[in-house]
């Protein structure tokens, strides 16, 4: 079984996939780079659309990917990597994120700052206090920006404390989140025809389910988002998530995606679903999966 994530090693998806493992095969070794767990192997991709991409086209048959943080939020691209493929949502995990601030050189060195995008933004407050004159640079993952921090003194990277040992730099700062608490969100996917033959993990009867959809109104019209919502409201359904994403046609013109809690294997959410469908230009179920337990 091999899952796609974000490399190289040292990537908080790496850990994220290490976690997802120990939580759906619990007892066997959860180590990804071992025989067990029913020979997970992590194949590292050098951004988010790889990962996709190697989802549908192969050697992957899972793919992790993170899609919200507490401080930042969504990652817009895993939003519209989910419209763009033919992907199913199996399951999620929730990562605690520490960023620390590792280089070779000392601190006073430093003259250029590298992470993921998520990792800069995270980061933002304690950037902009400490490294004022600083060049930021984004990599596709935090231990990319640690594998190039290696090359040059006055490189630091904002990666995990996993990433300092791994390419052996030092810890100038640790914690440099803008918030103390810090958590990002993991989607576990597969290919959704894949998902219809049962993939090989057990259904969780004692688990919170949650399903996420898209829709696309198509025309706006004053209470077209509120008639959607009722749908779910009349029936006491949580929504958990409701994030506009624009749709790439015209200014103003969103998408919606939508978490709630249940399965569509239960009829109320399965009618909730129906009604909606029949009143917007687009719906796409992304899945119904356990949900991660409370962080
Ligand atoms: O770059 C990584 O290590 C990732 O897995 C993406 C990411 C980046 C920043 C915070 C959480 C996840």
């Amino acid at each position: 079984m091999m899952i796609g994530v974000l490399g190289p090693k040292g990537s908080y998806s790496e850990k994220a996939a290490g976690q997802w493992l120990a939580e759906i095969f619990p007892g066997e070794t959860a180590s990804i780079h071992s025989e067990s767990c029913r020979d997970p192997v992590l194949h590292y991709c050098d951004d988010i659309q790889d990962v996709f991409s190697f989802l549908r086209e192969g050697p992957v048959d899972i793919g992790l990917v993170p899609v919200e943080n507490s401080i930042e939020g969504s990652v817009g691209v895993t939003l519209d990597m989910l419209l763009e493929h033919d992907v199913t949502i199996i399951g999620e995990t929730v990562v605690a994120i520490e960023h620390c601030l590792l280089s070779k050189g000392r601190k006073e060195d430093i003259r250029i700052i590298l992470s993921h995008p998520q990792g800069l933004a995270q980061c933002r407050h304690f950037l902009k206090e400490n490294f004022r004159g600083a060049e930021l640079r984004t990599t596709g993952s935090t231990s990319h920006a640690a594998k190039l921090a290696t090359e040059f003194e006055e490189m630091a990277a904002i990666a995990s404390r996993e990433s300092a040992q791994t390419y052996g730099l030092n810890i100038l700062v640790s914690n440099i989140q803008d918030r103390k608490h810090n958590h990002t969100r993991f989607l576990i996917m597969v290919r959704s025809d894949e998902a219809s033959a049962g993939y090989p993990y057990r259904s969780y009867e004692d688990r919170t389910y949650k399903t996420s959809i898209i829709v696309y109104l198509d025309r706006d019209r004053p209470g077209a988002l509120y008639e959607i919502l009722g749908e779910f409201a009349r029936r006491k359904i949580n929504l958990t998530r409701i994030e506009s994403r624009p749709s790439k046609k015209t200014l103003g013109d969103y998408l919606f995606y939508i978490d709630l809690e249940g399965r569509t294997s239960d009829d109320i959410i399965k009618e909730a679903i129906y009604n909606v469908e029949s009143k917007v230009g687009m719906l796409k179920m992304l899945g119904s999966y356990p949900a991660s337990e409370p962080v």
